[in-house]
């Protein structure tokens, strides 16, 4: 348990601190109310008491502490979710006002709805959880959490009170979340030859919580979004209009935000068969982006499917906040051209008539450097589980411009060195075609070689793609990239005459998959930390290359996909999705390949920020070392792929 030292030194001072917090809010409310105690209180104080009287060797108390910290954080969660779903109908009085009141006041209706909900939430929650206990815990404490580590002290404080069947569960739980922690692995091992303990006894203890993790957005009729900062709710009917442009007209950043809702929304409608919401819903996109070619079409096609349009659209007040705030912005635009007036437009939506001629181009290059951060416009939902034959697989459409993939193709062509990325192997997985490979960093070191605009795109699309899959999937944790390559496989002429093997042979990203057991071990030299992988293609002017998943003996064929410029295929890294790539016959097939980490420690570093590239590359020149082995090739003990295992492996 060495790795809790480390830990427990930087928790010394928050702990402290807490600890005064705690004393001094207790102490306050003692005076006023008496059923305080009765409050649930901060679970990451609980834990620090526990970890405490852990290192003190008080392993009765340790245990308890523990333990109430576990439950306790599960408790302030279903408390926050009965609240939230109590609070529903708050404020919806004001709601209702949305749709027939005149002019301006819709946006003071929008905030007394939500204002009268966050006070409902607020008092609610208040009737359960002491204030510290309100208060967001640090993201140690997440992080220690999230990888289930309260079980690995419980595993040993059970162990020492002699308490063996609850010592292989938290030993099992752990496990389960770190299955490449080789001394919980033994730790199970001895366990199971213990007396008093049972096979049933290794129970994963967080089993129910984490059955949620992957959840489809589900087209029900409030769309739950859940930002860094904030949680709120949109409705997905007339008024999710209002809230959306509420909240662009509050903070630039949810333009993001809108994109994500109107793509989720207009797919939400469209698979409740609601073509009514889904013409609202891209009429509303229409507004903001109204050249997107392929709303355009949708928009016409549920028309035609609708018989017609029976909505007058000039009347939602959308279409009024519209005119409004051009209104607004072109007399903003007249300040800044004639009385020196400085205003930066959050919107990428504004038409260019309304800017001055004089400003217009200063204007554009400032839109420019936004549009970078919007992640997509445009996407579509090609397949799904349904269409996919499985779980947690996703195709997306409509992810790159054909100049996007113009560029990567170019990128690839002038910088990926033959076989990089497998050892140098020209053709690690059949002999019938040659391999390229290019990673990120080595796209940002050949400097000179490779246009840095092009580089930068790569890191952006790898930025785009997590967006995407993050809000497909639903995942609650966050996202990290953990490695980006671009791959191209090309045909050797006059070689492939009766060729029967694959591009790619079947495999699992995150285990190794052993079709005759069926089992996949998620050990080393596995790449076990990815969560998410995804393919982005850039082309389709090839033969064969299509990417299918099987079940897991490796054979039976569920699902294929056939590579074009812009298509995504995401999909969870675990055992149920094994999959390869079949024999390319003719050309040349490159796609980007990301894999997506759960584990900060497992991140990219060279994927953090595209604005410290220049500044990150003098210090990662030490990483040029990373190297990407497919699981099935690599040698164990080979992995060494993240700035997390930068010390173990520089020396
Ligand atoms: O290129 C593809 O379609 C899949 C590649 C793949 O599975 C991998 O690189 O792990
Ligand atoms: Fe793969």
């Amino acid at each position: 348990m060495a790795l809790h030292a480390q830990h427990l030194t930087a928790y010394v001072a928050r702990y402290y601190l807490i600890l005064a917090l705690i004393n001094i809010t207790v102490g306050a409310s003692l005076s006023g109310s008496s059923n305080v105690l009765s409050l649930l209180q901060p679970y990451d104080f609980l834990y620090y008491s526990g970890v405490r009287a852990y290192y003190g060797g008080e392993w009765a108390k340790a245990a308890e502490l523990l333990e109430k910290s576990i439950t306790t954080k599960e408790t302030l969660l279903k408390v926050r979710r009965q609240c939230y779903d109590d609070c529903a109908a708050s404020g919806t009085a004001a709601l209702s006002k949305l749709d027939s009141e005149e002019g301006n006041t819709w946006d003071q209706w929008a905030l007394d709805w939500i204002q009268q909900r966050a006070e409902c939430l607020r008092f609610c929650i208040g009737q359960s959880v002491s204030p510290t206990g309100q208060l967001p815990v640090s993201t140690d404490i997440e992080y220690e959490f999230d990888t289930r580590n309260p079980y690995n002290f419980l595993q040993v404080t059970y162990y020492k009170l002699e308490k063996v069947k609850k010592a292989a569960s938290a030993a099992h739980t752990y496990f389960v979340a770190n299955p490449s922690h080789l001394e919980m692995r033994n730790n199970i091992e001895k366990y199971r030859r213990m007396e008093g303990v049972s096979e049933e006894d290794f129970q994963d203890r967080e089993i129910e919580k984490e059955k949620h993790w992957v959840s489809r957005v589900s087209c029900g009729f409030t769309l739950h979004l859940v930002h860094p900062k904030t949680t709120f709710a949109v409705k997905t009917n007339a008024k999710f209009n209002y809230l959306t442009v509420f909240l662009v007209h509050l903070r630039k950043q949810y333009v993001r935000i809108l994109h994500i809702i109107y793509f989720l929304m207009g797919f939400c409608f469209l698979t409740a068969g609601d073509f009514t919401g889904a013409v609202q819903t891209l009429r509303s996109f229409l507004l903001f982006y109204p050249s997107d070619k392929d709303s355009l079409d949708n928009l016409q096609l549920y028309l035609e499917t609708l018989g017609g349009d029976k909505d007058s659209h000039d009347t939602q007040p959308i279409v009024r906040y519209i005119s409004e705030s051009l209104e607004e912005k072109k007399l903003l635009y007249f300040g800044v051209e004639n009385l020196d007036f400085s205003f930066t437009d959050p919107d990428l939506w504004t038409p260019e008539d309304v800017v001055p001629e004089s400003i217009r181009d200063a204007w554009r290059a400032e839109k420019e450097k936004l549009r970078g951060a919007v992640p997509q416009v445009g996407v579509t939902l090609t397949m799904d589980d349904e269409a996919l034959n499985g779980t947690n697989r996703v195709v997306l459409d409509g992810v790159m411009t054909e100049a996007e993939c113009g560029s990567i193709l170019q990128l690839a062509s002038v910088a990926a060195s033959v076989g990089d990325g497998y050892r140098g192997r020209r053709s690690p997985h059949t002999p019938h075609e040659t391999f390229e490979g290019l990673t990120v960093l080595r796209a940002l070191s050949q400097e000179g070689l490779v246009n840095q605009s092009d580089a930068r795109l790569l890191h952006e699309l790898g930025e785009r793609v997590k967006t995407l899959l993050h809000s497909y999937f639903r995942s609650p944790s966050g996202l990290f990239i953990s490695f980006t390559h671009l791959v191209c496989r090309s045909a050797v002429t006059g070689d492939q005459e009766g060729r029967l093997d694959l591009s790619h042979p079947v495999h699992v990203d995150n285990c190794l998959l052993e079709p005759e057991t069926k089992q996949c071990w998620r050990e080393p030299p596995a790449f076990t930390h990815r969560d998410l992988s995804a393919i982005l293609y850039l082309n389709d002017n090839f033969d064969g290359g299509e990417a299918f998943f099987t079940k897991r003996d490796a054979k039976t064929v569920t699902a294929q996909v056939k590579p074009s410029c812009g298509r995504l295929l995401g999909f969870s890294s675990g055992p149920v999705n094994p999959h390869g790539v079949r024999a390319v016959t003719r050309g040349r097939r490159c796609a980007l390949a990301l894999w997506f980490t759960k584990e900060k420690i497992y991140r990219d570093m060279v994927s953090l920020s595209s604005d410290l590239f220049p500044r990150r590359l003098g210090l990662l020149g030490a990483v040029v070392f990373v190297d990407v082995v497919t699981p099935e090739l690599s040698p164990a003990g080979a992995q060494c792929k993240s700035v997390g295992c930068l010390h173990a492996c520089a020396h």
